[in-house]
């Protein structure tokens, strides 16, 4: 009986779910068409303003038009200018809606540029990272090819580690967020993005600075994408800025993870000591920043390397522990250098640590330097030099 009623019930039920659930659809179906209208005029709105027609596989990175970007720019204006590096010129521009961007115009005449720009493109569009420099869109119509990212209103690191009065506004608790922002962006890099990249261009110029001088990771033109558990790679084609090259790849096209440790290990003793390692010159032995700081830490007297203007606000443990750590980096054996991974964990803890041997091109300056650097490259990096043509000198 008690299951009968159930049934009868059940089936009146069933007459009325079946037309709540027809009304339902119907209204649902209208819904979604009066949102696609919707949809559809809010894209043409946005594309009218800033952005250009794009193909479905694009719609990940919006096209700027480039009306628009030369409207932003002031016409290329060379008081917007922000910088040159081997892309060419970078520009400050403001969009109509008040955004402020940063707009990497490719050189004409620079003929490698745009398989790097491609590259970069694709990459940094899949990239979502606090300690990576966000890409906004690109813009590319005839011969003008750009990237257009967010501004960085402190440009990169080199303008405040290198320059006297600028280096003042920086006291050590600032360069230790630095530091560990660098080393979270590459762990994201090498480790935790959907893709394995490797940098190869880690330097203080590829460090860019926001407000609050939080450090965000660019120049990505030079990355390498790796998948799956591809590490490590043989390369004929040599490409980052001397004075942060590890030994192997600049000597023999060996690339792994362990490239972009050496140079974080680098430019992390450029940011305790205030120098560059490719400009420093030992008053008495010929060593290079590396040599120098490596001889102070065998010696005992390690703290000798940070610059005064840290000095009076240094947490004496954080700053040894990161001359320790970028030590272990720039050692000359790519084994016995950490992994990402490492480096984060072992810059937030105490734990003993092992002695570092012996780092890779610490005396002078590296012998394939003086052959290789050209004119450009004293102007930005040595963004391509051919292994054969290293070898071969
Ligand atoms: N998003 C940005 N916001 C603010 N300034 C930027 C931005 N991107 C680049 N710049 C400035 O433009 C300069 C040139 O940058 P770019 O990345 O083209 O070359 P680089 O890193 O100096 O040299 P190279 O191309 O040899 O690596 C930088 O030094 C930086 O000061």
């Amino acid at each position: 009986m008690y299951s009968g009623v159930a049934v009868e019930k059940g089936n009146n039920n069933g007459k009325k779910k079946a037309g709540i659930i027809a009304s339902t659809v119907v209204f649902g179906m209208g819904m979604l068409m009066l949102g696609m209208i919707f949809c559809i005029r809010r894209k043409k709105f946005r594309m009218n303003d800033n952005f250009k027609d794009v193909r479905k596989e694009d719609m990940e990175l919006p096209i700027f038009y480039l009306s628009a970007v030369a409207n932003a720019t002031g016409n290329f204006s060379s008081r917007n200018k922000l910088g040159e590096g081997g892309f060419g010129p970078v520009y400050k521009g403001i969009l109509a809606e008040g955004q402020e961007i940063a707009v990497k115009r490719l050189s004409k005449s620079s003929g490698q540029g745009l398989n790097e720009l491609k590259n970069e493109v694709i990459l940094i569009a899949k990239l979502q990272h606090r300690n990576l420099v966000k890409l906004l869109g690109c813009c590319i119509h005839e011969d003008e090819k750009m990237l257009i990212y967010e501004y960085m209103p402190n440009k990169s690191l080199d303008f405040f580690i290198f320059d006297q009065t600028r280096r003042k506004l920086m006291d050590w608790s600032k360069c230790m967020n630095i530091i560990v922002g660098i080393a979270r962006g590459l762990l994201y890099l090498h480790q935790d993005s959907r893709l394995r990249i490797i940098h190869r261009d880690i330097k203080a110029s590829n460090i860019l600075l926001d407000n609050e001088l939080n450090p965000k990771i660019s120049d990505f033109g030079l990355a390498r994408m790796f998948r799956g558990d591809q590490t490590e790679a043989n390369t004929h084609r040599v490409v980052g800025t001397y004075g942060y090259m590890s030994p192997e790849y600049a000597s023999n096209g060996h690339l792994s993870v362990k490239t972009d440790v050496f140079s974080f290990g680098v430019l992390v003793l450029e940011i305790v000591s205030g120098n560059k390692n490719r400009g420093f010159r030992h008053p008495d032995q010929n060593l290079n920043l590396l040599g120098h700081a490596w001889i102070l830490w065998i010696k005992g007297t390690p703290l000798e390397l940070i610059d005064e203007c840290l000095a009076n606000s240094s947490n004496v443990s954080e700053v040894l522990r990161c001359i320790h750590v970028a030590l272990l980096c720039v050692q000359q054996r790519p084994e016995d250098r950490p992994n990402m991974p490492t480096i984060v964990q072992i810059l937030g803890n105490e734990n003993p640590l092992p002695q570092p041997k012996q780092p890779g091109f610490f005396i002078g300056r590296n012998p394939l330097e003086q052959d290789t650097s050209s004119s450009r490259n004293n102007v930005y990096s040595a963004n391509e030099a051919s292994l054969t043509s290293l070898e071969a000198r």
